[in-house]
């Protein structure tokens, strides 16, 4: 019993000094290919296999003492293959690992998502095709989770369940309690293929390796962690300016106005009766308005016909002209928000040219627009033209200012 023991002692400690020989030709072969090489999973050299040893030698290694020194060194370096194999399946290069988390999660900065989008484009074709392999193995796993347990069942499904547990801990940046669930399922259950294949002597391996997965998920939670101090949130901007003086200062960063970041909030019941004189619409207007049965201007003309009108009082002055930016629903009453006070300032004029252009987005709102023009333009020396591509456009051209009416 003790000659076997001794026995296999001696072979245990050569199979270790293998391991490491074996370890550290991997590590130059790695160093050598450089941060683009790409991973490859290793062929099993049978002379790492574990030793067979027959039912009595068995016993003899549950029993000996001698068999925990190297046994602990033989489960060292059997789980540190198995980590290996893994990490040569998952090798990714840090900064692209880190990109391809990246990519995944929404950035809010453009030029923090525009690094990442050129991250990805740069990295070589493998980790493109990790970044699919991790979108797929989501949707996969979405749809199908009881797949992962299929893996107990063969060695086959155990590399498979391997690949899976790399696309978790890519796709990790999603949220910590799903990576650390995800890849400790996965690879336990990688591990436990393989304790089945290798009988007893693998047991032993088997805590040691879930503790190295545990400190893998630790490693992988801190890179998390760090990945999301690095990745900013989109600012706030509804909630209240004063908490979010982080998330202001970010956008000021990205380079957002300080008058587009701090909008005037009006309230949606606000309302002023069009006749009210300090608003000073022209009688012509408000004849108009009248006509299609307006009396009261909505908040978002409230709002925005004084501000325009004082405008043109500082514009008429040679004083500071401002932009001005609107968001109000649809239906809100915008259209008439910019009608009336292009009219109420174009009604003076004697000299017709093209003074004011309207760009909207579609076909269906430049007929909705000219429109509403016709209507407030009535009893005014306005001309409205439209240019939509739907006519040529030497004659939208004409319409619009070779025409002897223009002039
Ligand atoms: N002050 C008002 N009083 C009564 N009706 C109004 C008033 N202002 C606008 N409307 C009517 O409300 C409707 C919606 O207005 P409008 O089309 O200008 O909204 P909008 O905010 O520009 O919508 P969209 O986002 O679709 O362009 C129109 O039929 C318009 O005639």
């Amino acid at each position: 019993m003790t000659a076997n023991s001794a026995q296999l002692e001696k072979l245990l400690k050569k199979h270790a000094l293998k391991m490491e020989k074996r370890e550290k030709k991997e590590r130059l072969k790695k160093l050598k290919r450089g941060p683009d090489s790409t991973p490859t999973t290793c062929p099993p050299d049978p002379s790492l296999q574990i030793p067979s040893i027959s039912s009595e030698q068995n016993i003899d290694l549950a029993l000996d003492p001698i068999s925990k020194a190297p046994q602990s060194k033989f489960s060292d370096s059997k789980t540190s293959l198995q980590p290996n194999l893994k990490k040569l399946e998952l090798f990714v290069p840090p900064s692209e690992n880190n990109s391809v988390n990246k990519a995944f999660i929404p950035s809010p900065s453009p030029l923090k998502s525009a690094t990442a989008f050129e991250n990805i484009h740069t990295a070589s074709p493998k980790i493109k095709k990790k970044s699919s392999e991790v979108l797929s193995s989501k949707k996969h796993k979405d749809s199908n989770d009881s797949s992962e347990s299929d893996s107990t069942t063969s060695s086959e499904s155990s590399t498979d369940s391997e690949s899976d547990s790399s696309a978790s801990s890519d796709s990790s940046s999603d949220s910590d309690s799903s990576i650390s669930s995800d890849s400790s399922s996965d690879s336990e259950s990688s591990i436990s293929s393989d304790s089945s294949s290798d009988s007893d002597s693998s047991s032993v391996s088997d805590s040691s390796s879930v503790s190295i997965n545990s400190k893998e998920s630790v490693n992988t939670k801190k890179a998390d962690s760090k990945l999301e101090k690095s990745i900013s949130r989109f600012p706030d901007f509804t909630a209240d300016l004063d908490d979010t003086l982080l998330e202001t200062n970010e956008a000021q960063s990205m380079g957002i106005p300080e008058w587009l970041l701090k909008p005037k909030i009006i309230n949606s019941n606000f309302s002023i009766a069009i006749s009210d004189p300090r608003l000073e619409i022209s009688p012509q207007t408000l004849a108009n308005c009248y006509k299609m049965g307006i009396s009261d201007f909505f908040a978002v003309q409230a709002a925005t016909i004084p501000l325009l009108n004082a405008n043109y009082t500082s514009f008429k002055y040679r004083q500071s002209f401002r932009d001005l930016c609107v968001s109000a629903p649809t239906g809100s009453g915008k259209t008439l928000a910019y009608v009336i006070p292009i009219i109420e300032r174009l009604k003076f004029r004697l000299i017709r040219r093209l003074r004011v252009i309207v760009v909207l987005p579609t076909r269906d709102l430049v007929t909705q627009v000219k429109k509403v023009f016709d209507q407030f333009t009535r009893g005014f020396n306005i001309k409205v033209g439209s240019a939509s591509g739907e006519i040529s456009f030497a004659k939208e051209q004409s319409s619009l200012v070779s025409d002897p009416n223009y002039r």
